[in-house]
Parts: structure tokens; C-alpha cells; sequence
């Protein structure tokens, strides 16, 4: 049978609600058989040490009130979760337990490794239960009836056996982070062990995948919660994982990968916050590029070691609980220690080790081969210019392949700081890959400009053109498409398209930034972002459906994007190239306040009603406008306004509004009941259209007006306006002057107030357009190296 095994980390299980959202994740991700491997609930194993502290210092008050601190989350957590019978057996035996705890204690009989194991033993005792109380089967196992070693080797083949009571009918939840001795003792696997523990049950049960589910999306460039502009990592190479963990990083423990050697079970790490998004996996060597990674360690003492003897890092590890990296550097072996345990190790080794430095903050630099000495010298000079003090800075090869940096220094960097060698650091590393979708006449002028564009790109960042997409064939080349022949590699290589295999091909781009260009105009394809979101891709869109849809699913997408740092381009859905966005971002951002803002957005209708003085049926003009190719296959399309209606619309909102279409009035181009029926009956009707042309164009030339299909936003007044009409406007206003074809907007502001902006030329076009696409591009690509 193929299981999956899935382990939830303390962060994961830190309340009710969490509990709550784990058992959903469980429910829709896991099948009967799989394992689920928990830790203590949110801090409770620091509560733990806590209370051994405490114990050991002959502190009964300390004892008492630690043992009250860890009673009450506990039962909090039961009773907010189970009810009825379950609830009173379970706080039963709660109490039962911390009874003994209180007991042991006062006899002096307390042991380390028990006392710490009761973390995993409540979390996966209430998971189940609450798991059976949604009547999913599920029953909690301790792993010390799992998981043996004997003179502190695991006893793989023993360990195999006994997880053969892991039951393939049910939901099996397993302590993570402790296993037992020969002697039947509980031993622990470390802070952080119970990654360790997911990987050891998915190898002795021979499982498919473990997923580490964690609070944060996956595997950065840095620790995501201190630095905002930490990349997520799609790919991770086992090496690299495994580097970063002996640096003491938590995302994964150490020891995580050993069980994995020579095995292909998948390993990835995700968000129980958010389990749809994209994770990251770690794969084997060579199937991911290497990357860059920066990790701190928190004071810390630098110990030297007189020869090392084979294991011992690894039992010093288990006695003080804690990951230990160690060196060598000039013949001379290092040990990098916690500070608060250095005493413990310093004893152990009985005048083999000597303290060298005391109380180091440190960086940990993870990164390509042979670039490791750079990076170090270049973090060391940053570090200075903040005026940090450097203890210590070297570089090393750590196996094949495998290079890291480490600098070691008398105080702690600030996040601040942090950002600032994330940004100096990883920055020059990333690449962006490019995803095209629509390939009609502005999607392939896009691609034939691109090729030169990647000049100036690639000035910035790596730019590489990775996926071209239409509605019924995609073609994705993970290295790059070679642009000058795409047409070409589409004819040979393009593959059917679907959804699923739309967002699978974006999960398997290993690129620190992903974009997706959306040159189509299908609203299917927008209702997609959310998903192309998820997969961490930024979105340009020429696009207008995803800028107008109901407020409530374009805020959800707005807020999905600022949540992972994504970025969102539109330039090009109003006015085609004409820099409308930018001005009315840059008016905004420099403290005017726009009052009012008008304009023609449409050139069909733009062209329509300049050409429009009566010598001819408006009809007549209609159809040469259809032939020319100007009007959509529907000429009435253009007519009823809805595209001028969705412009002002993607405007308003640039302006802060929470406006839905159905806010902005619409009056289209004709009369109502010419927009039914088919094509060849409106031709029938065509006189009406005429006649209704007519009349508008002979009251507006009697005032001495002209007609103009206008989109208006007034905020002056007390109520906001918000139309798009047809106007009969005076001859010397800027909408007057507009040339046929062109869009006009025009501006009034605090400081354009009498005298207004306006943003004038053409509105359409497969070249204006392709190269206001090259905007976004270009400003998206800037953004990132920032
Ligand atoms: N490069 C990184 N990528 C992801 N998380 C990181 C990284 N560096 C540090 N972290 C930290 O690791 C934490 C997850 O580890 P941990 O707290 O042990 O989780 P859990 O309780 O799920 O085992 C994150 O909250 C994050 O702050
Ligand atoms: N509860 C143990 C083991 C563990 O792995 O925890 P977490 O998955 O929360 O890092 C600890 O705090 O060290």
C-alpha cells in the first residue's frame, strides 16, 4: 500500500483552532494507513526543560508553579476540543500524569528524557481523540514502542517490525522526538527530533512521502519571519537541506535526510497556515540548482577540540539536545555550542576542549561552489560598516559540491541588518522565469520584442522565457525557450493543455521568481490566478476580467499576493501602452489627490464617434470599422460600453475605491433592444441604431457639441459619480481635440485643478500594447533586485 507520512511540528499545534485546522489538513490530505508523526503543542517542550531546570535546582515552588503552567494549556486545550466522555477521561488522565510528574519531583526520582517525552505523548493522545470525534478513525502510538536503539544506534530491522502495528484502517498518530533504549528508557532525538522521527516511520514503513508541515510555506533564503523579502525555494537538494540544519537552522533537524539515503521517498515541506500553497521539496542531488541561504545562530561559544573521536559529535548532540556544528580549521577541530550548554560539553570532554570565544552571534552562509569565500568576506565587510565586531570568518567545502561560509561575531544583527545581507548577498543569485499565455497578435509581438528586450533585462536579473501557454496547448522548457525559433519548438514540442497541468508545469519551475503574463482574453483563464498565486508567480495582465471581478474575489487575490510578496501589473488593461497606472500612482504617491478623472478609454468607439458627422449612417461606419478589423467580432460588443465600464473600473480601484461594475452606470452606444438576437438581425435593424446616432449627433451640433463615448469619475461631489455614457462635449475641451482612434485621459486633481492632466494617443494596438506589457515587465524585473 502506498503511505504518506505527515508531521506537524509544535507551531502547528499551538491552540485549538490549530488543532482544529490540522485535523482538516489530516481529513483532506491523508488516507487510512498514513502516519501522523506530532510534536509537543507550541512551546510546551521549552515548558518542559522549564520544569527540569527548575527540578534540578531544587526549586519546589519553580517545580509547582511550571507544573500549573503546563496543566492549564493542556486542559485548555482539551476542552476546547473534546467534549462529553472523551473530555472527562482525558482531563483524567491529564491530571493523573501531572499528579506523578508532581509526585517524582518531590522524591527526587524525576528522569529527563520522560519528563520531556510527555509533549509528544499529549499532542498525539489529543489529536486522535479529537480525530475519533469526527468519527475518522484514528489511534495514538507512542514511538517508544517503535522506534529501539541500542547503544545509541537505531535497530532498524527490529524497528521495522514493530511498525508493522501501524494500522493501514485508520489514521495513525505517533509521538514524534522520542524512541527507547535496550533498557526499555525513553530516550530523546533531539531538539527539533521529531523531523527525524517522520523520516525514520516513512523509511521502516516504506512510505511514499513525508511532509513536513510547519509555519512557514517552505524552505527560504533565510528565516521568512525576519526578512520580508526571503525567497521561497520550490527545490532544495538534500545536501544543501542537510548543510543548512547542521548550522542549527530549525526549518528541518539534522538528522532529517539520514533515513532517506538510497531511498526515494519524497520529502517536502509546507504550510499547515496554508496548505494549498506551493511547497518546497527536497530532492537528490542534481535535481535542483544549488542556492543561496542565509542562517544566524544565537549566542553561541567556540570551543577547541583535541582529537575528535568518530561519533562523538553526535553524542554530545544527545546529551546537551541540541544540533552541534563543528569544524576544522588549520589543523585545529572546533565545536560551535550553545552558550547555556558549553558547561555540560566542556565537562563531558575532561580536559579535551578549551574555550576559545565566548558568546557569538553568528551567519551562516549556504551557497553554489566556490563562491562561499567571497560571500564570507563580502558578509564580514557589511558587518563591519554596521559596526559589528568579527570574532571569527572563514569558508569551507563541506562535501562535494557543497560550500558554506561562517561568520562569527560579538553581537546579535537586528532583522534590519539581516535584510540588508539578504539583499547584498542573495540578491545577484536569482533568476525570474517568464510564462507567456495568448499568443494572438499582441502575445506573439511581445515574444519578437522580448528577444531584445532580454538585453536590458538580463542587465537586472537572469530573465529566461520558460512557458508559452494557448487555450489548447502549452509548451514549457524548464532551461528556456530559444526565442528567435519558439514558433518552431511549439510545432515539435507543445503538449495539450489543461489547468492541472498548467499549475503542475509552474510547480516544478526551480526559479526564485516566477511570472505569469496573461495576454489572453478569456476570464477562465483569470480565474486562475489565485492558483498561479499559490504557486508563488507574480501576474502581469493585459488582461481585464481578474482587475473587475466582484470585489470580494479580486480583494481575496489582492491579499493572497501581498501575503507572499507577489507582484501585479496591469498597465495594459486600460489604454493599452499610455502610462495611465503609472501617473495615477505617482500623483497619489507624491500626496495630490484626484477629484475627478474623464476620458474616452475605447479607441473603437473613439474612432466611431470622430468619424461620426452625419454624411453617412452611423451603421455604414460600423461595419467599415468591423472590416478594417477595429471592432471586436461583434461590433455591439463595443457598443454596449462593458469593456469602457471594466476600464474605469480597474482605474477606480488604482484610486483606492471598492467599487463592483454594477457601481458604475452604463448607458451603451445604441438602443437597448438592438443588443439581442444574433448578428444577421441586428443588420435588419440597423436603421434604429442610424436613427439614434442621428438624433444624438443633431441635438449635440445644435449646441455646438461634438459626441464622445465618455467614462467619468467624479469625487468632488458628496456622492461619487461613476459613468460611461455617450456625451455630446464642448469643442474646446481636451476630449474634443481627440484624434480618431485615440484615448484621452484627462486629470483633475489638488494640483491639476483648472488646468488638467491629460494623457493622450493610441489606445489599441498590437505593438503599443506588446510594449506596455514590456513595462510591466521591465518594472516587475527592477522590483525584484531592490
Ligand atoms: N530558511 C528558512 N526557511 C524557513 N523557515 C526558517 C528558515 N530559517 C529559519 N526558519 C524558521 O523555522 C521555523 C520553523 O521551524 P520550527 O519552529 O522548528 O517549526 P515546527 O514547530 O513546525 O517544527 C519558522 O517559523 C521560521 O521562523
Ligand atoms: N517538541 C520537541 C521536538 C520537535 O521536533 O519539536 P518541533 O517539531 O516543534 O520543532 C522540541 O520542541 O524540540
Amino acid at each position: 500500500m502506498n503511505t504518506a507520512v505527515h508531521k506537524f511540528g509544535g507551531s502547528s499545534l499551538s491552540s485549538a483552532a490549530r488543532y482544529h485546522a490540522v485535523a482538516n489538513i489530516i481529513i483532506s490530505h491523508c488516507q487510512a494507513g498514513d502516519s501522523v508523526v506530532v510534536s509537543a503543542a507550541g512551546k510546551t517542550t521549552n515548558t518542559l526543560v522549564k520544569l527540569w531546570l527548575c527540578y534540578q535546582q531544587n526549586d519546589s515552588q519553580g517545580t509547582l508553579d511550571v507544573i500549573k503552567l503546563l496543566k492549564n494549556h493542556q486542559v485548555e486545550l482539551i476542552s476546547e476540543l473534546l467534549i462529553d466522555e472523551l473530555q472527562e477521561t482525558a482531563l483524567q488522565k491529564l491530571n493523573d500524569e501531572l499528579e506523578l510528574i508532581a509526585t517524582l519531583a518531590q522524591q527526587q526520582e524525576l528522569v529527563e528524557a520522560q519528563l520531556l517525552a510527555h509533549g509528544e505523548v499529549w499532542s498525539a493522545r489529543l489529536l486522535a481523540q479529537y480525530l475519533t470525534q469526527l468519527e475518522h478513525k484514528a489511534n495514538a502510538f507512542d514511538a517508544r514502542d517503535l522506534l529501539l536503539l541500542s547503544g545509541g544506534q537505531l535497530q532498524h530491522e527490529k524497528n521495522q517490525k514493530s511498525c508493522q502495528v501501524l494500522n493501514s484502517e485508520q489514521f495513525n498518530v505517533v509521538t514524534g522526538f522520542i524512541a527507547k533504549n535496550e533498557s526499555g528508557e525513553t530516550v530523546t532525538l533531539g531538539r527539533n527530533g521529531s523531523d527525524y522521527s517522520a523520516t525514520l516511520i516513512a523509511r521502516y514503513c516504506n512510505a511514499q512521502s513525508v511532509t513536513i508541515w510547519t509555519d512557514t510555506q517552505g524552505v527560504y533564503s533565510t528565516d521568512p519571519r525576519k526578512v520580508k523579502q526571503a525567497i521561497k525555494y520550490a527545490k532544495v537538494c538534500r545536501e544543501q537541506a542537510n548543510l543548512l540544519a547542521r548550522l542549527g537552522n530549525p526549518v528541518l533537524h539534522a538528522k532529517t535526510l539520514t533515513p532517506l539515503k538510497d531511498t526515494n521517498i519524497k520529502l517536502v515541506v509546507r504550510s499547515s497556515f496554508d496548505s494549498h500553497s506551493a511547497c518546497t521539496e527536497i530532492v537528490k542531488k542534481g535535481n535542483a540548482k544549488q542556492k543561496h541561504f542565509l542562517t544566524t545562530l544565537d549566542n553561541h561559544d567556540l570551543v577547541k577540540i583535541e582529537q575528535l573521536i568518530e561519533g562523538e559529535v553526535g553524542e554530545l548532540s544527545q546529551l546537551i539536545q541540541h544540533t552541534l556544528h563543528h569544524f576544522e580549521l588549520d589543523s585545529e577541530t572546533y565545536l560551535l555550542i550553545p552558550a547555556a550548554y558549553t558547561h555540560i560539553v566542556i565537562n563531558h570532554l575532561s580536559g579535551r576542549a578549551n574555550l576559545v570565544e565566548s558568546n557569538l552571534f553568528g551567519l551562516g552562509i549556504v551557497c553554489p561552489n566556490d563562491i562561499a569565500h567571497q560571500l564570507t568576506q563580502q558578509a564580514a565587510k557589511i558587518l563591519q560598516k554596521y559596526n559589528i565586531n568579527i570574532r571569527f570568518a572563514f569558508s569551507q567545502k563541506d562535501m562535494p559540491g557543497n560550500e558554506y561560509g561562517l561568520v562569527l561575531c560579538e553581537q546579535a544583527f537586528d532583522t534590519d541588518l539581516l535584510t540588508i545581507l539578504h539583499e547584498e548577498l542573495i540578491s545577484d543569485s536569482q533568476e525570474l522565469a517568464v510564462v507567456v499565455a495568448g499568443l494572438g497578435n499582441v502575445g506573439a509581438t511581445f515574444i519578437t520584442q522580448l528577444e531584445k528586450q532580454l538585453v536590458r533585462l538580463n542587465y537586472l536579473l537572469p530573465v529566461k522565457l520558460v512557458g508559452l501557454v494557448r487555450s489548447e496547448n502549452m509548451l514549457f522548457c524548464s532551461d528556456g525557450i530559444k526565442i528567435h525559433n519558439w514558433l518552431e519548438q511549439w510545432q515539435t514540442s507543445a503538449i495539450a493543455y489543461d489547468n492541472k497541468s498548467l499549475i503542475a508545469a509552474l510547480e516544478q519551475l526551480d526559479y526564485e521568481h516566477k511570472v505569469v503574463i496573461d495576454i489572453t482574453a478569456s476570464e477562465d483563464f483569470s480565474l486562475l490566478y489565485p492558483d498561479f498565486a499559490a504557486q508563488d508567480c507574480h501576474l502581469i495582465s493585459a488582461n481585464k476580467y481578474a482587475g473587475t471581478a466582484h470585489t470580494t474575489w479580486y480583494n481575496a487575490l489582492k491579499e493572497k499576493l501581498y501575503e507572499r510578496n507577489l507582484k501585479w501589473r496591469y498597465n495594459t488593461s486600460v489604454g493599452a501602452g499610455l502610462p495611465i497606472n503609472f501617473a495615477l500612482n505617482d500623483l497619489q504617491y507624491s500626496g495630490d489627490k484626484i477629484e475627478r478623472l474623464l476620458g474616452v478609454f475605447s479607441g473603437t468607439l473613439s474612432w466611431l464617434c470622430c468619424e461620426y458627422d452625419g454624411s453617412v449612417p452611423f451603421s455604414e461606419l460600423l461595419l467599415k470599422a468591423k472590416d478594417m478589423g477595429y471592432t471586436e467580432p461583434d461590433p455591439r460588443e463595443d457598443l454596449s460600453g462593458r469593456d469602457v465600464q471594466r476600464k474605469l473600473l480597474i482605474l477606480a480601484r488604482e484610486l483606492g475605491l471598492t467599487l463592483d461594475l454594477d457601481d458604475i452606470s452604463l448607458t451603451p452606444m445604441m438602443p437597448a433592444d438592438l443588443a439581442q438576437g444574433d448578428w444577421l438581425s441586428f443588420l435588419e435593424k440597423r436603421d434604429k441604431l442610424d436613427a439614434f446616432m442621428s438624433d444624438k449627433l443633431i441635438q449635440a451640433k445644435k449646441e455646438d457639441l461634438v459626441l464622445r463615448y465618455v467614462a467619468e469619475l467624479n469625487l468632488q461631489q458628496d456622492k461619487l459619480v461613476a459613468k460611461v455614457a455617450l456625451s455630446a462635449v464642448k469643442k474646446d475641451e481636451p476630449l474634443a481635440g481627440l484624434k480618431a482612434g485615440d484615448n484621452i485621459f484627462v486629470i483633475n486633481s489638488l494640483w491639476y485643478q483648472d488646468n488638467a492632466l491629460v494623457i493622450q494617443g493610441p489606445g489599441a494596438g498590437q505593438e503599443v500594447t506588446a510594449a506596455g506589457i514590456h513595462s510591466d515587465l521591465y518594472w516587475l524585473t527592477h522590483s525584484l533586485i531592490k
